[in-house]
C-alpha cells in the first residue's frame, strides 16, 4: 500500500469582492501570464489590477460577488477521492487543492502534505488541455518547494482521455434530448477560454488539444449537428485566439445553438456570468431561436473516472503517448 497525494490544480477565484483587485494582481503578476522581468511585472500587475478591479466586481456581483470555484473544486476532490478508493483500493489517497491565485495556494499545503507523509505526488490539473498559462504556471509554481522531500510526478494533460471525452458526450446528448433539438438545424459552439495568439506562436499546445478534444467528442457523437470551436474571455489589446464567442453566436444566429464550454472543467465567473447572462442577451438580440448552454463536466461519473484513471496512470508509471506535433513542444507529454 503507497500513501499517494493527489494535487488538484485550479486557478482560483475571489471568495468576496474585496478580493477581487488582490486575485487579479496575483494573475497579472504571473511570469507566465505577463512575461516582462520584474520590476517592471510587478508595476505593471498593479496597474492592470487597480484599472480593471471595478469591471471584475461587477462580474462577480452577478454571482453574488464571489467565485463558485473552490466549492466546486472541492466537491471534484471528493468524488475523486470516491472513485480512486472504488479503483484502487491498495492504495491510500489523499486529494489536496492548489489554486493558483487565490486561497489554498501551494504554499498552504505544506502543513496536510507533511503530516500525510506520502510516498509520492500526483500533480493533477483540472486543465484537460496543457497551455503555459494554466498547467505550466501551476506546476512551476509547486514543484520547487516540495521537490526536494517528495518523489513527484504529474499528469500533465488528458485532452484524449477516454472517459472525458465520454462525459462531454453524454452531456451534449443529454441537453440536446431535452432542449428538444431533434430534427433542428443546431450549430453546437465548443467555446473555450482564449489565450494570446503569442503563446502559440510560441509552442504552447493548447489550440491545438482543444482542436484535438472537439473531433474527438464529433467522432462517434452520432447527432446530425454542425460544430465550430470558438474562444471567450479576451483580456487587453493583444492578439487573442479566434473566432470569438460573440462572432460566432452572430454567424450563427438563423440556428438553433448549443454552447459547449470546453477547457473549464466546472461552472464558474466564464460560463455562469459570460455564456448564461451576456452572450444569452446577445443570442436573443439577434433572434436565436433556442440558445442553451451545457453544463460544465462538474463531478459528471465520466469525468471523475477519467481523473482517477489518468492519476492511477501515473502512479504506475504507464508510458504516456506524445500526441502533439513538434511544433507545440511545451507540454510534458
Ligand atoms: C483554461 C482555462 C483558462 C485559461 C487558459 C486562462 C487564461 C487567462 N486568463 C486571463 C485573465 C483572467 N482570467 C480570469 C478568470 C478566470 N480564468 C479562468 C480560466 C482560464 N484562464 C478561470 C477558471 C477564471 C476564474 C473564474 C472565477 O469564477 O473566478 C480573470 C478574472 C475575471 C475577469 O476579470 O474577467 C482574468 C482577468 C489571462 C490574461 C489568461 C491568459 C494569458
Ligand atoms: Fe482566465
Ligand atoms: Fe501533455
Amino acid at each position: 500500500m503507497k500513501k499517494i497525494a493527489v494535487i488538484l490544480f485550479n486557478l482560483g477565484g475571489p471568495s468576496d469582492i474585496d478580493h477581487v483587485e488582490g486575485f487579479l494582481f496575483n494573475l497579472f503578476n504571473d511570469k507566465n501570464i505577463i512575461t516582462l522581468p520584474n520590476p517592471f511585472r510587478w508595476l505593471l500587475a498593479k496597474l492592470i489590477s487597480s484599472t480593471r478591479s471595478n469591471k471584475s466586481k461587477k462580474l462577480y456581483q452577478q454571482m453574488g460577488g464571489s467565485s463558485p470555484i473552490l466549492k466546486n473544486t472541492q466537491d471534484q476532490a471528493e468524488a475523486l477521492a470516491i472513485k480512486l478508493k472504488e479503483i484502487d483500493p491498495d492504495n491510500q489517497y489523499e486529494i489536496m487543492i492548489s489554486m493558483r491565485y487565490s486561497k489554498p495556494f501551494s504554499d498552504d499545503l505544506r502543513e496536510s502534505i507533511d503530516k500525510f507523509k506520502p510516498d509520492e505526488i500526483i500533480l493533477l490539473p483540472l486543465y484537460p488541455q496543457y497551455s503555459t498559462t494554466t498547467t505550466k504556471s501551476s506546476f512551476e509554481d509547486f514543484i520547487p518547494k516540495f521537490k526536494d522531500e517528495f518523489k513527484i510526478k504529474s499528469v500533465c494533460c488528458y485532452p484524449l482521455e477516454e472517459n472525458y471525452i465520454k462525459s462531454h458526450q453524454e452531456k451534449i446528448r443529454k441537453s440536446y434530448l431535452e432542449n428538444n433539438l431533434k430534427g433542428k438545424d443546431v450549430v453546437i459552439l465548443f467555446s473555450a477560454h482564449s489565450i494570446p495568439q503569442k503563446c502559440v506562436d510560441n509552442g504552447d499546445p493548447y489550440q491545438w488539444q482543444i482542436e484535438a478534444t472537439v473531433r474527438a467528442i464529433m467522432r462517434d457523437l452520432n447527432l446530425e449537428v454542425s460544430h465550430k470551436i470558438c474562444y471567450q474571455s479576451r483580456v487587453g489589446r493583444l492578439k487573442w485566439l479566434e473566432p470569438s464567442t460573440d462572432s460566432e453566436i452572430k454567424n450563427n444566429k438563423d440556428k438553433s445553438m448549443m454552447i459547449v464550454p470546453i477547457a473549464f472543467v466546472s461552472d464558474h465567473l466564464e460560463t455562469l456570468v459570460e455564456l448564461d447572462i451576456d452572450y444569452k442577451l446577445l443570442a436573443n438580440d439577434y433572434g436565436v431561436k433556442d440558445y442553451c448552454r451545457v453544463s460544465a463536466l462538474g463531478i459528471e461519473d465520466n469525468f471523475i473516472k477519467s481523473l482517477a484513471k489518468s492519476t492511477i496512470d501515473s502512479v504506475n508509471d504507464l508510458p504516456r503517448m506524445r500526441i502533439c506535433p513538434k511544433e507545440f513542444c511545451k507540454c510534458g507529454v
